[in-house]
């Protein structure tokens, strides 16, 4: 634990210099670790400690430890290049299909640890699921785009199971009523929206625990968009939700719990009506408020 003298003899954040590190402390009142707030929760479903992330040489994310809890929606926001995808994807060790990459530190969902070498990645990243930035579906039929999760798992023993199993989730997505008379047809011929729709059913559909959203949005019009979040709210209640996004009323809108990343660093995490109206870190405050970003 340091104190705030520590603080300010040795900085937590290169970025925070000469001023802004005066004012920075200034708004402290007690003793606080590296990262401002309590990134840790009681029930965790995740737990991610003294992470590192390294493209070759280069330092990508920098001692991160962070809980996610379940049923939350967990928002991570910063100015662009700070991280937060390559954190995300480190989740469900997306980041393994990047050779340069290394990670380190311990990440568990409940008590695996996901990067022990025993892992098999395929069923983990059915538990923990991605939704990307633009929407991907297979170049399959909408059926077949959720089916196939299923099927690859063995989760359903015969036809009418994989009926329901498809059904169900497309509801779970708010999509049932939209595609249920054109289930042959191609998941491409949908507007963006639904494909976004189709691909968060697909994740639904192998039964995840913990759905990554990487700025799921940021390719639709604002009614899509609003659609979307409806929708998270409403996962929110059986899954828990990491979303990255660069909207930051979005971000107010959807979770409970926001991180602030600032060039590698988790500089704050709170309650994300905290970190909106009060935040404690000058960086954090100056991204809020569109000073920088
Ligand atoms: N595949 C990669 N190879 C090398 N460096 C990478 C790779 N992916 C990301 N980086 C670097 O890692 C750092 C963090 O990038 P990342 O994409 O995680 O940031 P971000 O906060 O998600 O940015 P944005 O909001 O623009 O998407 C950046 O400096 C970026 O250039």
């Amino acid at each position: 634990m340091n104190t705030v003298t520590d603080v300010i003899t040795q900085p937590a954040f290169p970025a925070i210099t000469g001023q802004r590190d005066t004012m920075a402390v200034t708004k402290l009142d007690t003793p606080l670790e590296k990262t401002v707030g309590n990134p840790f929760v009681e029930k965790p479903r995740m737990t991610c400690r003294d992470v590192f992330v390294h493209y070759g040489e280069s330092c990508a994310i920098k001692d991160v430890s962070i809980d996610v809890a379940g049923n939350e929606v967990l928002a991570m926001i910063g100015p662009s290049g700070c991280g937060k995808s390559t954190f995300l994807r480190c989740l469900n060790r997306m980041n393994d299909t990047v050779s340069s990459c290394r990670v380190s530190g311990e990440i568990r969902l409940d008590d695996m640890n996901i990067y022990d070498a025993s892992v098999d990645v395929v069923p983990l990243r059915a538990r923990v699921g991605m939704v990307f930035q633009k929407p991907n579906p297979f170049p399959k039929s909408i059926y077949d785009n959720i089916a196939y999760g299923p099927k690859i798992h063995g989760l359903t023993r015969n036809k009418a199971e994989l009926d329901e199993v498809v059904e169900t989730s497309l509801k779970k997505a708010g999509l049932w009523t939209e595609v249920k008379d054109r289930l042959a047809e191609p998941g491409t011929g949908l507007s963006g929206g639904q494909q976004q729709r189709l691909c968060i059913a697909r994740a639904i559909a192998v039964s995840p625990e913990v759905i990554l959203m990487d700025e799921p949005c940021s390719a639709l019009d604002p009614i899509a968009t609003a659609k979307i979040e409806e929708l998270i709210a409403e996962l929110r209640t059986q899954y828990s939700i990491v979303i990255v996004t660069h909207a930051m009323q979005q971000a107010s809108r959807v979770s409970q719990r926001t991180a602030y990343f600032h060039l590698g660093n988790l500089v704050e995490v709170g309650a994300t009506e905290h970190i909106f109206t009060n935040p404690k870190h000058r960086l954090t405050e100056d991204y809020i408020t569109g000073r920088f970003g």
